[in-house]
């Protein structure tokens, strides 16, 4: 197969880690990265930055688009932009409107002729196919999924979009002891509050109204309402010291049974150094089974579960029979 030509629409910490992935995919070339910012602003690690606005006239040379935007506020208007003149992949991560976002996006593809992968990524994504997978293997079982303790992307977009946010990361830190139950085979009917907290550190903009931005984290529907969430205020000194780091990772854990005292427990750790590049990884292999999909005359919306394992990877299906199987 000839080489696949990617562009990156977004260039943050994710857009970033698509570069880096796709730098060292032997498959693939990043020929464009796109922004809304005015591109002279933009310094990627080589390839050309162009405004968002001229990106219709990529259309032909491009095979397939990443979308790099934060889904708090960008993806689910920019996917099925994108959709209607590109093949696609995001991250979109917001699970309860996952749903809503596929059907758009649906929509724009096919109206194009284009396949868009939606919601890549490792949760939604990764964990996705294991909590499936899990469920099918074995019915009889209950899943328990924790993140962390580290740096969500996606609740740190959400809070650096908030009116008088200069800086923001979130921390999602499991209950361990919630954890070690389930580890231990219990299975226990756990509320979300009971699983996970969350941690805010930000820095605010001179003179913003600091309750106001916490009120605003801590009842945000989809993404803070149902936890118990820390906000803290710090100095721009002490964020560009402690807080530029994105590590994290979390488990996945099925408990079940065959018969009757027959008990199976399956358990899927990750950790990750940084959040974004491995993020950036796997949304390059959902490229490349985009690409190849839809050459094969696949079109509309997918997620991952749609998508057949060897079409992720670059080597052939005999090639992985013979080693991977
Ligand atoms: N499904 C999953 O497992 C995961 C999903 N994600 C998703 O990835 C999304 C993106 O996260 P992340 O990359 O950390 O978010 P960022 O805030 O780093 O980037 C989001 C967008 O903001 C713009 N931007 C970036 N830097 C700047 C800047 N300095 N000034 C102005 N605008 C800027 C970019 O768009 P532009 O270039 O157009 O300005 C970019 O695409 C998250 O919202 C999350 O939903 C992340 C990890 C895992
Ligand atoms: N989508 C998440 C990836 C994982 C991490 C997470 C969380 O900490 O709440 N939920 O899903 C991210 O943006 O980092």
């Amino acid at each position: 197969m000839s080489t696949i030509k990617v562009a990156i629409n977004g260039y943050g910490n994710l857009g970033r880690g698509v570069e880096k992935a796709i730098a060292h995919a032997k498959d693939m070339e990043l020929v464009a990265v796109f922004t809304r910012r005015d591109p002279e602003s933009v310094t990627t690690q080589g390839a050309p930055v162009v405004s968002l606005d001229d990106v219709d006239a990529w259309a032909d040379k491009v095979d397939v688009v990443v979308n790099c935007g934060g889904s708090a506020t960008d993806l689910h208007v920019q996917t099925p932009i994108i959709a209607k003149k590109f093949n696609v992949v995001d991250s979109f991560d917001t699970h309860a409107k996952i749903p809503e976002h596929f059907e758009e996006v649906n929509k724009a593809a096919e109206g194009g002729s284009n396949l868009a992968l939606i919601s890549g990524g490792w949760d939604p994504g990764f964990f996705s196919l294991l909590r499936v997978y899990g469920a099918a293997f074995l019915p009889e079982s209950d899943v328990y999924t924790f993140w962390g303790p580290g740096l969500s992307q996606g609740h740190s977009d959400a809070v650096r979009r908030i009116e008088g946010v200069k800086k923001g990361v979130q921390y999602t830190i499991p209950v361990e002891e919630a954890r070690q139950r389930i580890l231990g085979g219990e299975h226990a009917e756990l509320t979300v509050r009971e699983k996970h907290e969350r941690v805010v550190y930000l820095v605010a903009e001179d003179g913003a109204d600091k309750d106001k931005i916490r009120d605003e984290i801590v009842n945000m529907p989809n993404y803070f309402d149902e936890y118990n969430t820390t906000v803290n205020f710090i100095s721009d000194a002490e964020f560009d010291a402690e807080h530029t780091g994105m590590p994290h990772g979390g488990d996945v854990i099925r408990l079940g049974k065959t018969s009757e005292g027959v008990q199976h427990v399956i358990h899927f750790n990750l950790k990750l150094d940084s959040n974004p590049e491995f993020t950036g990884s796997v949304l390059v292999a959902c490229a490349r089974a985009v690409v190849r999909m839809n050459a094969e005359g696949a079109q509309g919306a997918i997620t991952l579960f749609d998508v057949p394992p060897a079409k992720l990877h670059p080597a052939t299906p005999a090639e992985l029979r013979a080693h991977m199987l």
